[in-house]
C-alpha cells in the first residue's frame, strides 16, 4: 500500500505558503513513494487510544525555551573571544547537551544530495530495503511510527546500495555521496570534539589515539505521514550511544527533547545542524556534559526525514574521564570499552538511561 506520493504540486503549495525550510526544495521534484508501514497504518485505525499526558505535537515549540545556538564562524583564529565561544559551547553541553550550529561551513549542496539518497534509499519497495536487515528496520509496531537505516561508509558495502538503487552501469552516486558527506561531517565533528575537550581543559586526552580508525555511522530516519499521531512515536525517547551526533531534517518539526521533567519541541532552522551530546561524552567528562534523552513525534501531513552523523570511538577504547576531571571527583560510571558498554546497553535494551554504567557511589 501507497502510504505517501508527494507530488510536485503539493511540494510547490508548501513552498508557498512558507513552510517548507530551503533545505527541502529540492526534494521531492519527482512522485516519492513509501510502501512501508501499511500494516501498522490499519493497526493504529483500529486502536486509538487516548492522547498521552506528555504528548506534544511535532509543530509545538515553546519560544522563551530554545536550544543554544553556536556558530561556527567564531572559532578562528586564537583569541580571548574564540576562549569565551567556546566556554559558550561547553556550557550549551552541560545544560542541554543540544545546540544549532550556524555557519557550519557544510555545503546545502552536499546535504541535499544526501537527503536524496536517503529519500532514494526510502523509495525503494520494503523488500528491497529488508536486503539491509541488520542495518534496517522497520517498526510496524502500533506505537511506533518509523523505519531507519545505519549505513556505516568504513564497512565497504556501499557499492551494494549502488547496484540497488541505480542499474548496475550506475555512476556510483550513493557511494560517491556518502563518502563525501561523511569525510565532511567526520571532519567537522572532530573539530567540535577537539574544540569542546580544550574548552574542559582535558589536556592529556589522548584524542588522536581515541579517535585513531574512528568508524562514523550515518542514521538515516524515515516517519511517513500517520493518521493518528497522538498515539504513535516516531523514534521512542532515548540518548545516543555517540561521542556526538550531528544532524539535519526535513525541516517540519518533531524532534523534542526531555528537559526539566518536560518534552520540549526543537523548531527546525534551515541555516543549522543540530548537535547533540552522546552517552560517550557524558561518561568521559565524569557527568559534566549531558546525554539529553530525546524522541521523534509524527505528523498527519508530512513525512519527515533526518540524517545524522554519529561519531564513535574506536570499540576497544576503554572509557575513562582524563585525570584533569578526575581531579574534581570520583568517577561516576564504570571503566568500560566502548565494545562492552555498548553491547551491554544492547542486551539491557537500555536505550534511555546510563544507569547501568553508574558506579553505586554515584547513585
Ligand atoms: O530524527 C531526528 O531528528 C532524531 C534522530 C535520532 O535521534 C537518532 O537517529 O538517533
Ligand atoms: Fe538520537
Amino acid at each position: 500500500m501507497v502510504l505517501e506520493a508527494l507530488t510536485r504540486s503539493k511540494q510547490v503549495e508548501r513552498q508557498k505558503d512558507g513552510s517548507r525550510g530551503s533545505l527541502r526544495s529540492w526534494a521531492c521534484g519527482r512522485e516519492f513513494r513509501v510502501d512501508s508501514l501499511s500494516a501498522s497504518q490499519n493497526q493504529l485505525l483500529e486502536h486509538d487510544g487516548p492522547v498521552p499526558a506528555d504528548f506534544v505535537g511535532h509543530d509545538e515549540f515553546q519560544k522563551d525555551e530554545e536550544i543554544p545556538v553556536v556558530d561556527m564562524a567564531l572559532f578562528d583564529g586564537d583569541t580571548d573571544a574564540v576562549k569565551r565561544n567556546v566556554l559558550q559551547m561547553v556550557a550549551a553541553c552541560e545544560e542541554w547537551g543540544y545546540f544549532y550550529l550556524i555557519n557550519h561551513g557544510v555545503e546545502l549542496q552536499l546535504m541535499h544530495k544526501v537527503e536524496q539518497q536517503a529519500y532514494d534509499f526510502f523509495s525503494m519497495s520494503t523488500v528491497e530495503k529488508s536486503k539491509h536487515s541488520s542495518h534496517y528496520s522497520l517498526l510496524e509496531k502500533v506505537k511506533r511510527w518509523s523505519e531507519w537505516v545505519t549505513i556505516k561508509p568504513a564497512e565497504g558495502k556501499l557499492d551494494e546500495y549502488d547496484n540497488q538503487l541505480s542499474p548496475p552501469d550506475n555512476n556510483h552516486e550513493f557511494s560517491t555521496t556518502v563518502k563525501e558527506y561523511d569525510a565532511v561531517m567526520k571532519k567537522l565533528a572532530m573539530r567540535i570534539v577537539k574544540l569542546l575537550v580544550g574548552g574542559l581543559g582535558m589536556k592529556s586526552w589522548r584524542f588522536d589515539d581515541f579517535l585513531e580508525g574512528v568508524d562514523a555511522t550515518l542514521r538515516w530516519n524515515y516517519q511517513p505521514p500517520c493518521p493518528r499521531p497522538e498515539n504513535a512515536m516516531g523514534i521512542s525517547p532515548h540518548t545516543d550511544p555517540y561521542i556526538i551526533t550531528i544532524q539535519h531534517d526535513s525541516g517540519i518539526g518533531g524532534l523534542q527533547v526531555h528537559r526539566k521533567g518536560k518534552w520540549l519541541g526543537i523548531p527546525p532552522r534551515a541555516d543549522a545542524l543540530i548537535v547533540n551530546v552522546g552517552d560517550v561524552f557524558e561518561i568521559l567528562t565524569n557527568g559534566k556534559f549531558k546525554s539529553p534523552s530525546h524522541r521523534t513525534v509524527v505528523n498527519k501531513v508530512e513525512g519527515r526525514l533526518s540524517v545524522a552523523h554519529c561519531l564513535a570511538p574506536a570499540e576497544y577504547v576503554t572509557l575513562i574521564p582524563p585525570p584533569e576531571i578526575l581531579k574534581h571527583g570520583p568517577n561516576h560510571y564504570k571503566a568500560r570499552t566502548y565494545l562492552e558498554y555498548f553491547n551491554t546497553r544492547k542486551r539491557l535494551d537500555s536505550c534511555n538511561s546510563l544507569e547501568f554504567m553508574k558506579l553505586p557511589t554515584s547513585v
